[in-house]
């Protein structure tokens, strides 16, 4: 494979051996569906190593090559840190069929045996506290390493958490990560602030740190170090913390959790474009006290550190390894002393509670080609929008999982885990939308996460204008559509759309959210 020359920030090593051929590997099973593709676990004939293999979806070739999937893979080759998935390769599968002009190419990285997530949900894995205490270091380090190289991961989450049995913790996912274009996080000074704006249509919504929520354009490495608090808090509770149903609801738990917002908290809050819903919020003093009472002295003060509203004061990576937390008793297990856990993937829980995880719109990020920077090519339809419904590249391809909630036949390769006894939580939403004034709140019809008798908020107010389709104010990569949605091309999405009711209305919300381009 081509990919463009980049040159690699500064510190970061280029270590790269190029591409071998699929054929070259025995795939086993599927491991997970991801944004633009599909994990699956595979042998390498050779050698015998096993390994992950990511495959990327072109759902239209015409479109090219996915711009996440080529930024994921750009970044990947540059890194190289022991708490980072490292790329080992490229792998490609040549057209063997009539009809398919590419090839297909899937990103090699080592097997790691558990995604955090997969790994919480597994009955039989208990967490002590220093065995939190080694993940939670080796999550900061890598952190750390990505801060200081100028990368925001951006979609923080124990799903993107790889652990393997060996005690050792990588990052994983850089589909939505970029370079940071200002300067990194220093030593007892949080996580500075930003000049220039970048998209506030990242992170996942359980993950998503307030000031995105309220979106602030400006936002720094503070947004990765807040997923790190919910995934520090999610390994005590073995559940998301924070699991709004809408973004607006997102943002009232989490002010019910840490406080209200006010001038000394959260120091220009107000003025941020999603403040005014929140100003109709009950006031609240906070209950991350009482909430994580597990906790001793120094862990609460570092999880209070992690959700911090303020993001220039919100702890950096750095701080945070150095944080009493981790001097104090019990110390942190070594990596080696780790027990070792049956293999658990955030597939399992999906599978496993016969549901279907309403998958996330997925960035849409672009193709190669398809404008100046893959992203837009000012025709009035995105070069992958019209394949790719919202961006969410699942839809409608030829790995179409149908819409959320609908059950679709188990493949091949889906599989069980061992234990199988809950009720399903909600789904797990990563819309990438953050206006919840714009009538938006796709996910308003589902009922509470278990546990939380609560009701779903009432529908915010519109902020008028075209609605959906309407670009957050100066956000420039954002075309708006006419009110039939954009044009749409005579693909699989057409007929996936007469399946059900369900399928009919899906393709309306894709239409909005494919108004979201990655900056
Ligand atoms: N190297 C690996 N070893 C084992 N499992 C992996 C590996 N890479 C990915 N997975 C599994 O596949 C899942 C999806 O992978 P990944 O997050 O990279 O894809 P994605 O397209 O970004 O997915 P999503 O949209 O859900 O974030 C992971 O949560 C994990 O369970």
């Amino acid at each position: 494979m081509a990919a463009p020359a980049a040159s690699p920030p500064a510190g970061i090593q280029r270590r790269f051996f190029g591409c071998s051929k699929i054929g070259e590997y025995d795939m086993m099973q599927k491991l997970g569906e991801g944004t633009f593709g599909e994990v699956h676990k595979a042998c390498h004939q050779k050698t015998g190593q096993i390994y992950a293999l990511k495959k990327i979806l072109m759902h239209n070739e015409k479109d090219g090559f996915p711009i996440t999937a080529l930024r994921e893979i750009k970044l990947l080759k540059m890194l190289s840190h022991d708490n980072v998935l490292k790329l080992e390769e490229m792998a490609v599968e040549r057209p063997r069929t009539e009809g398919r002009k590419r090839a297909i190419l899937y990103m090699v990285t080592p097997y790691m045996d558990h995604d955090l997530s997969g790994l919480l949900d597994n009955p039989d894995v208990h967490f002590s506290e220093p065995q939190i205490k080694c993940y939670m270091l080796q999550l900061f380090k890598g952190l750390r390493y990505l801060h200081d190289n100028h990368i925001l991961h951006r979609d923080m989450k124990a799903a993107n958490l790889l652990i393997n049995n060996r005690g050792r913790l990588q990052i994983a996912d850089f589909g939505l990560a970029r370079h940071y274009e200002e300067p990194i996080p220093q030593r007892g000074k949080g996580n500075g602030e930003a000049r220039r704006d970048y998209t506030t249509l990242v992170v996942t919504r359980w993950y998503r740190p307030p000031e995105l929520l309220l979106q602030l354009r400006r936002y720094t490495p503070a947004i990765d170090m807040w997923g790190a608090g919910c995934v520090f808090g999610e390994m005590f509770k073995r559940k998301p913390i924070l699991a709004g149903q809408s973004d607006l609801h997102q943002a009232q738990i989490i002010f019910e959790m840490v406080g209200s917002p006010n001038e000394q908290t959260m120091p220009g809050w107000s003025t941020l474009p999603g403040a005014e819903p929140v100003k109709q919020f009950q006031p609240s003093t906070g209950n991350l006290a009482q909430r994580f009472r597990e906790l001793n002295r120094e862990g609460l003060d570092l999880l209070s550190q992690l959700l911090l509203l303020d993001w220039r004061k919100r702890i950096n990576a750095i701080d945070a390894i150095d944080h009493p937390y981790f001097k104090t008793s019990p110390r942190p297990m070594r990596e080696e002393d780790i027990p070792t856990f049956a293999d658990s993937h955030e597939l399992d829980r999906r599978n496993a509670r016969g549901q279907k995880q309403a998958l996330p719109p997925a960035p849409a990020g672009g193709t190669v080609g398809g404008g100046p920077n893959g992203e837009w090519n000012g025709s009035g339809q995105h070069p992958n929008g019209a394949h790719w419904g919202n961006g969410d590249r699942r839809y409608g391809g030829p790995q179409d999982r149908g819409p959320p909630g609908v059950e679709r036949p188990r493949g091949g390769y889906d599989r069980r885990p061992p234990y199988d006894h809950r009720p399903p939580p909600p789904p797990p939403d990563r819309e990438r939308r953050p206006n919840w004034g714009n009538g938006a709140e796709r996910h308003s019809h589902l009922p509470p996460p278990p546990g939380e008798g609560r009701h779903p908020l009432p529908h915010p107010p519109r902020h008028g204008g075209n609605g959906d389709r309407r670009a957050p104010p100066g956000d420039t990569y954002i075309p708006s559509y006419d009110n039939d949605g954009p044009r749409r091309s005579r693909d699989r999405r057409d007929r996936t759309r007469s399946r059900s009711p369900d399928r009919r209305e899906r393709p309306r919300e894709r239409d909005r959210d494919r108004d979201i381009y990655r900056r």
